[in-house]
């Protein structure tokens, strides 16, 4: 690790040490990729042996287990039950929100040194354990081995950085001027109480543990509701963590959204929210919450991201990079791409392309080697995909895809085909609306502005991207463009894979309430309230 400097938020100079994870690219970077398939393999072997287990709620540092289960299966095999979780029902709901109330000052009150080591620690036992519990998501939410690794990437990245965080701004408290002889005046921030932290089944590991650790780092107590669809990765970070901290300082409340995580937003007791997921629930959240006192509710919600391909962009890049962002986690992504606006001179090429490209990815079981396209999450998000192709076969002109996978292989799973559709009306519901798949919308533009209109015509405002080696072009993109995470010629991906530290990762319009960046160094502070102390001579 090497230090650099940087300047704190109060301007003070510091030495930084945090480094992304970045595993896949580092085994690339020392030519060993062999290496890294070998030990993925190696752990999806070793893994399969705690499938179909029952796993407790932990609530006031007790595991709990019920009678009353739900079971976890794999979207990409039904027959495989990878897990049996608890069913929470109201009262265990305020029951976890009671105890984390009463640990609230047991937590709030240790030394923000101490809070940084113990997410140091358990990143670090992420970091020695991160191909079995990549290999775990694989199977849990159906990621491919890259995206999986990420997503556990990710996850040691939000505890270091935001670890790094606390640490340059001193726990963020700091002496202020006097304003008189005989005052001495200081800044703390603190933290607010019991926050209920609500996560959404894509990023099962990296948005649990994202969300969770920020609340927690900065002195709050929580309640964790993970999804039902995948809550074995949010499992595994509060095994590691819990019982370093005062019993009920973390709680893991399973269940439903409508019994569990109505009782969180219902609840007087709690303080805040961080919620990650749909902008229907988010929303009607946020409403809830606020409804008669005013509380912090950091709420990440969808996206309808567009990529703008100018007359003058690399044609290669742009399909690349189109075609990982669209397609990367079967579009399961609030930063994939699902509509792009092509310059019509060069349309026919990049269409040919970017549809040669798609039917050329290999869709199969995640965690095997070559597959780039798992499945979708489950028989809803199956249905949806019929519906808009079948919407999009009477409206519009379906380029490639619109069916379910016929393999054999893929029978016992929810498999669907990437698809890309082109000649819909600009309006069209499925350019509005967010569908959370593998499925693309292509449209033609005459000239740059219009594209860029095009591109704002949304509620959302999340990630954006740009293909054009016009360097006007590029700066009107970045002047306009309405949406927190911008890239421009990124052929790794045109709208996903934000770095923790390098880019924030925020939604505009109705995709964020707060408009402060997961990953970034305003993140934490919406954790905290201010305190000024006065103290007389
Ligand atoms: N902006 C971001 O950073 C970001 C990141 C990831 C996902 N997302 C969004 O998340 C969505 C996909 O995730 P999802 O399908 O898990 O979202 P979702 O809104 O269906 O569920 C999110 C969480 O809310 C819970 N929930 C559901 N109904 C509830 C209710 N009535 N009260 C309280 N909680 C309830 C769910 O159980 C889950 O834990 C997409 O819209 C995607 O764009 C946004
Ligand atoms: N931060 C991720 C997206 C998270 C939401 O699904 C990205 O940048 O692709």
């Amino acid at each position: 690790m090497t230090l650099k400097q940087v300047k704190s938020q109060f301007g003070i100079l510091i030495m930084t040490m945090f480094e992304n994870e970045k595993t896949y690219g580092r085994f690339a970077e020392n030519n060993s990729i062999d290496e890294f398939h070998k030990k993925f393999d190696d752990s999806v072997t070793r893994i399969q042996k705690d499938f179909g287990q029952n796993y407790p709620m932990i609530i006031g540092g007790k595991e709990i287990f019920s009678n009353d289960i739900f079971e976890v299966r794999s979207p990409a095999d039904r027959n495989l039950i990878l897990g049996r979780f608890p069913l929470a029902t109201k009262e265990d709901t305020l029951h976890a929100i009671e105890t984390a109330r009463d640990s609230f000052f047991k937590w709030a009150l240790v030394p923000y040194e101490t809070r940084v080591r113990i997410f140091r620690e358990v990143a670090d036992i992420f970091s020695q354990n991160k191909f079995d519990l990549a290999a775990i998501l694989s199977f849990e939410n159906g990621k491919n081995r890259l995206e999986a690794m990420g997503d556990l990437d990710e996850s040691i990245d939000f505890m270091r950085f935001y670890a790094e965080q606390l640490e340059i701004n001193q726990g963020f408290s700091k002496q202020t001027k006097s304003a008189t002889s005989n005052e001495n005046t200081k800044s703390v921030l603190k933290p607010y109480g019991v926050w209920g932290i609500i996560s959404p089944f894509n990023f099962p590991s990296a948005i649990a543990i994202g969300m969770t650790s920020g609340a927690l780092i900065t002195g709050n107590t929580v309640v964790l509701k993970p999804s039902s669809d995948a809550p074995i990765s949010a499992f595994k970070f509060v095994e590691s963590i819990y019982h370093k901290l005062p019993p009920a300082a973390i709680n893991f409340v399973t269940g439903s959204g409508s019994i569990v995580g109505k009782t969180i937003l219902s609840s007087d007791i709690i303080e805040g929210i961080a919620f990650t997921g749909s902008k229907q629930v988010g929303m009607s959240g946020y409403s809830t919450v606020t409804s008669h006192r005013p509380r912090p509710f950091i709420s990440e919600m969808g996206g309808k991201n567009p990529a703008i391909v100018s007359a003058s962009s690399d044609i290669e890049k742009a399909t690349d990079g189109v075609m990982r962002a669209a397609f990367g986690y079967s579009g399961q992504k609030c930063s994939a791409c699902s509509r792009v606006y092509v310059h019509k001179s060069i349309a026919p090429k990049f269409l040919d392309m970017l549809v040669a490209k798609t039917r050329a990815l290999k869709v199969g079981k995640p965690w095997e080697k070559d597959s780039y396209i798992g499945p979708v999450i489950n028989a809803d998000a199956v249905q949806k995909f019929q519906n808009a192709s079948n919407i999009a076969k009477k409206d519009g002109k379906i380029l490639c895809g619109g069916d379910l996978v016929p393999d054999a292989s893929c029978k016992d799973g929810n498999f669907v085909m990437p698809t890309i559709v082109a000649g819909l009306p600009k309006d069209h519901e499925l350019i509005r609306e967010e569908l959370f798949l593998p499925f693309l919308c292509v449209e033609e533009f005459d000239n740059f502005d219009e594209a860029i209109s095009l591109a704002n015509k949304s509620n959302y405002g999340l990630t954006a991207g740009v293909f054009s080696q016009d360097r006007t072009e590029i700066e009107k993109f970045f002047e306009k463009i309405e949406a927190g995470v911008t890239y421009a010629n990124r052929a790794a991906s045109a709208t996903t894979g934000a770095m923790v530290g390098a880019q924030p990762f925020v939604g505009w319009k109705d995709s964020g309430i707060s408009g402060k960046g997961a990953g970034g160094a305003y993140y934490l502070l919406q954790f905290l309230r201010e305190q000024t102390q006065t103290r007389c001579e």
